[in-house]
Formats: structure tokens, sequence, C-alpha cells
């Protein structure tokens, strides 16, 4: 740490995050624009699909449990409407900043494409840490900020969901706080309980989605889960449950952290046990079912499989050239920054990218969406055997732009989600 290191870089720094990551609305950008030259896209269609829709900052003051006034800046993203209504998650995290919600939201857009399902993209977030607010405050600062955004969102024009820091629980609040104001909307929201309208398997749906990508992709290399060693960073909804299902079908993990620390074991981590000790102990430090280790080399880890599920930026040009893995799987959104991919596909490692393979999450919100306003409920092989069709489906699609625009994963399935977005900008008639 200098001088010149900002408060931002110094906590990434202590938790082992390259502090040099690109500015997530320069990298997605970055990515959109090679995706546009690839396909030949207008120039003004371009210019037009990059801006978003519409950007909502709203200040959200909460009395605290100790009776001082506490306040907090929410933001919603809404990016383009042109295949539906725009849906995606909303963070709790103290780094949430408009850039970034900015990006996550043009990515929510591409990634509803390549999943092909009737909808645009969005992403919201408040600046705050979750953790150091008790139950009640999380309640009151949700409320405020859905009465903030009530009359931007809905049903038909903008559908939010879990991400990080925020849970089903987060999610019934908003449901509660839109329903004053609109009535009874469980669709509003997707990622909410099941007894309030939730859809089985929408919990585990990301890793599942995950665990369903990564299969396709090493089938293609004549490989299955069995026998591969994987090492996973983030052990929350989609990390944790990836851990699960991978160890189920028969892969190795041996390395996993979270913001408290890694931990290692090459015979495999007993993830049953590691998912109680999390829960009883707020996370991995602590865990004796393998050896501590220094978080910062995780990424670094020798293993066959990688698996980015916490924060964005993480991959870059600092740590790029001594990963180990032969494949990376993007379950977290935007964790390589181009400059890193450029390093990595040089190396010969393989990236399957966020927009293809953390889409399962999205992927049974719409089947959640879809039950509610049908009123009728699905069972849970149901979404688990539709989301397998989805999830082949999508990953098949972006192979296909890849041998036709002779380009790797990432502008596989950048060209594919631009390129269907951009197919209904222009039937919808977008010059007057
Ligand atoms: N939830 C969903 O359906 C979807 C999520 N995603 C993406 O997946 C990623 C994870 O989201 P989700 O699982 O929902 O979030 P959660 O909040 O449930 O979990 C996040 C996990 O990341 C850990 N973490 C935070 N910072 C670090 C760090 N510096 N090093 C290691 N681990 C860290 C957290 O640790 P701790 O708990 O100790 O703070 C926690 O284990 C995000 O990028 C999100 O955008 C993508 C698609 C859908
Ligand atoms: O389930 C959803 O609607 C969105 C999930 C999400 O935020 C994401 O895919 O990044």
């Amino acid at each position: 740490l200098t001088a010149n290191t900002s408060p931002l870089q110094a906590r990434r720094l202590r938790r082992g995050i390259p502090s040099s990551r690109m500015n997530a609305l320069a990298a997605t950008s970055r990515n959109f624009k090679q995706a546009a030259k690839l396909l030949g896209l207008d120039s003004k269609l371009e210019k037009s699909l990059l801006i978003p829709f519409r950007e909502i900052k709203v200040e959200c003051t909460i009395p605290k449990d100790d009776g001082t006034l506490a306040s907090y800046v929410g933001f919603r993203v809404q990016h383009d409407n042109a295949r539906g209504p725009m849906k995606g998650g909303i963070r709790y995290h103290h780094e949430v900043d408009p850039d970034e919600v900015n990006a996550l939201a043009q990515l929510m857009t591409w990634k509803t494409a390549v999943a092909n399902i009737p909808y645009g993209g969005a992403k919201g977030g408040i600046g705050c840490s979750p953790g150091d607010l008790s139950i009640s405050e999380l309640e009151r600062l949700t409320r405020v900020f859905t009465q903030k955004i009530h009359d931007l969102i809905g049903i038909h024009t903008d559908v939010p969901a879990p991400d990080m820091g925020t849970n089903a629980q987060t999610m019934a609040w908003i449901l509660d706080e839109y329903s004053k104001f609109h009535g009874y909307s469980p669709a509003v929201v997707t990622g909410k309980p099941v007894d309030l309208g939730g859809s089985l398997g929408r919990d585990a749906a990301t890793g599942r989605g995950v665990l369903f990508a990564t299969e396709a992709l090493l089938a293609e290399h004549g490989k299955g889960i069995a026998g591969q060693r994987f090492v996973i960073q983030g052990f929350g909804n989609v990390g944790s449950w990836a851990a699960q299902l991978i160890t189920e079908a028969g892969g190795k993990v041996i390395a996993i952290s979270d913001v408290t620390g890694a931990v290692k074991n090459s015979n495999g981590i007993d993830i049953a046990k590691l998912m109680k000790h999390s829960a009883e102990n707020r996370g991995i430090k602590g865990f004796d079912g393998g050896d501590a280790v220094d978080p910062t080399s995780l990424l670094t880890e020798e293993c066959d499989v990688l698996i980015p599920a916490a924060l964005g930026g993480v991959i870059n040009k600092d740590n790029a050239d001594g990963i180990k893995a032969k494949y990376i799987i993007e379950a977290a959104n935007h964790p390589t920054d181009p400059e890193a991919d450029e390093i990595l596909a040089k190396k010969g490692v393989l990236i399957l990218p966020d927009i293809l393979a953390n889409s399962g999450g999205v992927t049974v919100s719409y089947f959640e969406w879809v039950q509610n306003i049908q009123g009728f409920m699905w069972d849970e092989e149901k979404v688990n055997r539709e989301l397998k069709t989805y999830m082949t489906r999508a990953f098949r699609d972006t192979k296909e732009m890849c041998r036709s625009h002779h380009c790797d994963l990432r502008m596989g399935a950048f060209t594919l989600g631009v390129n269907r977005v951009a197919r209904a900008t222009v039937l919808r008639g977008w010059e007057a």
C-alpha cells in the first residue's frame, strides 16, 4: 500500500484482489464493441445499443437500530427492453458504484438474449455492507429503496431478482412494499421464497446452470465432471451450489474461498461439512477439513477448472499469467478483464463467459415469472429439465457463432446476444 492507494484499492489488496482491474463499464463496452465489429453492425445502431434506456439513482435514508440516521445510495440501471421487460438482480455490497451497475445491466441484456428468453437487461444495487446491518435495518433499507423505484419497475417493465448480498427474503420485502402501491404482484420480482410464489429450483439455478455449461464444454474435449479438479472463489449462493452439484457429479473441489479465508484439500473438500461450518461460523475461516491457504493464491492454484463465483475484475493483467487452470467457468459477472482474456488466450486457457455460464439463474427466474403469470407451479424436476435444455441450447448457439465468426467463446456469446438484440431493435423500428 502506498500514499496514493485509494480506499477501494486498499480494501481489495487486503483481500488479495489485484487492484489494477479495468473499470467494469470500460471492460464490458470494449467486449460489446468488438462483437459489434465482428457482426458489422451499423455504427448508429451500435451507439444506440450501448446507451442505457434509464439510469436511476436514489438516496435511501433509514433510522438505524440505535436511533441514528444512515444514508445509502441505491441504483437501478435499465439498459435495454427491445426483447421484453428488463431483468436483473439487485446487489448489496460496499463496492457498488454507478459504472459497475451500468456494466452489469448491459451484461444482462446480452445474457437474456444468449439464453433466448424474452427479456431485456437491468441491474440494481445499494452501496452498503449487508453484513454490518441488522435484519430490521436491511428490511427498512429495502423498503425505502422500493418506495423510491416502485413506479419504474413492474411485471412487464423491469423485474428485479437477487444478486450478491441479497436473497429470497430481500425479494419478499420488495414484493410486499411494491404490492402496497400496485396490489398483490408476485411476478414483480423473481428469486422470492417458494411460499410467496418463488420457483422450485431457483435457489440452486445459477450453480446448476454452471454445472450444465461446464459439462457441455468438457464434453467437447472428451471429458466429464468426474475426475476433474475444481477451484472455486466465493461460497455464497452461486459458489456453494456449484460446489455441491459438482461434487455430486463426481468432480473434486480442491480449494474454495470466501471473504473470511480460503481452504485447500487435494483429496477433495467435504462440501456438506463446509456448508455446516460456514453457516455456524459465518464463513469458511477455521474449517478443519483442509489446510487454510492465502486467498491471494487461490486463483493461481494448480487445478483443471477454475470457477470465480464472487466479485468482478478478479482475473486481470496482474495475475492472468499465473493461472494454471485449463478452463475458467465464469460463474461471477465480469470476473475477467479483457487484458487478462488476451493473456489467457495465448496460454491456451478456455474461458466460458459469464453471459453464458451463469445464465441459469435468470433462466429459472424466467420460469418463475411464467409460473406466476400462469398461476401454475412446476415441479422441480421440470424446472431442472427445462434449465438443462436452455443451457445446452445456449452453449450450442454460442459455438455456432464461434464457428461462423471465427472467434473465442466470449465473442461467440457476445455476438450471439448482441445480434439477437440488434435484430429485435431493427424489427421494432428504431429509426423513426
Ligand atoms: N445469485 C444469482 O442468481 C446470480 C449471481 N451471479 C453472480 O455470481 C456472483 C456471486 O453471487 P452470489 O453467490 O449470488 O452472491 P452471495 O452474496 O450469495 O455470495 C458471494 C460470495 O462471494 C464471497 N466473496 C466476497 N468477496 C470475496 C473475495 N474478495 N474473495 C472471495 N470470496 C469473496 C462472499 O463471501 P462472504 O459471504 O464471506 O461475504 C460469498 O461467499 C456475483 O458476481 C453475481 O453477480 C450471476 C448470476 C446469477
Ligand atoms: O435472476 C435474475 O433475474 C437475474 C440474475 C442476475 O442478476 C444475473 O444473472 O446476473
